[in-house]
């Protein structure tokens, strides 16, 4: 079991971003870590396995994007790629009314998911088991949400075309990037637009202590996708839109 890392220490953590968290949402994330760690060492889920440095580098990140963007009440949120569970788990903890659904291409990671959602009794969490080539063509998936987010999946042209065939005409997609996001937006302004993408910001934040820059590049999408997006499984990777 590890040591628990002091709520005091979170809290001031959380708030000196300018964002609050309860008591409970701490327990609650507290026992996410644990269930993460102790399936670690069976499948790798995270490099990351300091306790204080999940929650800097793994927490705060994914709640940064309450400062970045108002995520409208009982909104639909996909997240594209989410590995063990982040940001998805993250946010739905600190904002139960989202209606969210965990898409991730590995089968061992989304019966982890399942088992996080049965262990922690959560309302309203679709694991998802599929590539976001396949989920964006299929008619369930396509077009019905009001936010796509994903963090450490591909570089943001083939990630536009991952995540904004999910997104319905006004809503977003927020990519968490490193120090290269304004690089990576740049390269991938044809490829947003031909999706249905419109108005971009980035906004920016220095995590405490190690100080690494996080981006995050935030896309409304102001049309629909044409039909021919996302192209076939490997296809944006291996040729992303230019
Ligand atoms: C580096 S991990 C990041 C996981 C998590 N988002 C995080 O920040 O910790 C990238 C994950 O994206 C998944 N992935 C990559 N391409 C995908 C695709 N086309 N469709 C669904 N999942 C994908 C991988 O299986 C992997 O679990």
């Amino acid at each position: 079991m590890p040591v628990p890392v002091n709520n005091s220490i979170i809290t001031s953590l959380i708030r000196n971003a300018g964002l609050d968290i309860t008591v409970e949402q701490i327990t609650a994330i507290n026992e996410y870590i644990n269930l993460l760690l102790e399936a670690n060492k069976q499948i790798n889920l995270t490099a990351i396995v300091e306790e204080g440095e999940i929650w800097r580098k793994h927490v705060l990140d994914s709640l940064l994007i309450f400062c970045a963007l108002a995520i409208p009440a009982g909104a639909r949120v996909i997240d594209v790629g989410t590995g063990a569970g982040i940001p998805g788990f993250i946010l739905k903890i600190c904002r139960p009314d989202i209606q969210l659904t965990l898409l991730e291409a590995q089968q061992k990671k989304v019966k982890f998911l399942e088992k996080v959602v049965a262990r922690m009794g959560l309302d309203g969490v679709d694991c998802l088991w599929g590539r976001a080539e396949e989920v964006g063509q299929n008619k369930n998936y396509r077009e019905k949400y009001n936010l796509a987010v994903a963090r450490a999946v591909a570089p943001l042209n083939t990630l536009a075309e991952y995540c904004l065939p999910l997104v319905q005409v006004e809503g977003f997609m927020v990519a968490y990037k490193g120090p290269a996001g304004e690089q990576e937006l740049v390269a991938a302004e044809k490829a947003i637009n031909l999706l249905g993408g419109g108005e971009t910001k980035i906004w920016q934040h220095q995590l405490p202590e190690g100080e690494e820059k996080r981006i995050f590049v935030i896309i409304k999408k102001e049309k629909t996708t044409p039909p021919a997006y996302p192209r076939r499984v490997g296809v944006p990777a291996k040729r992303p839109l230019k």
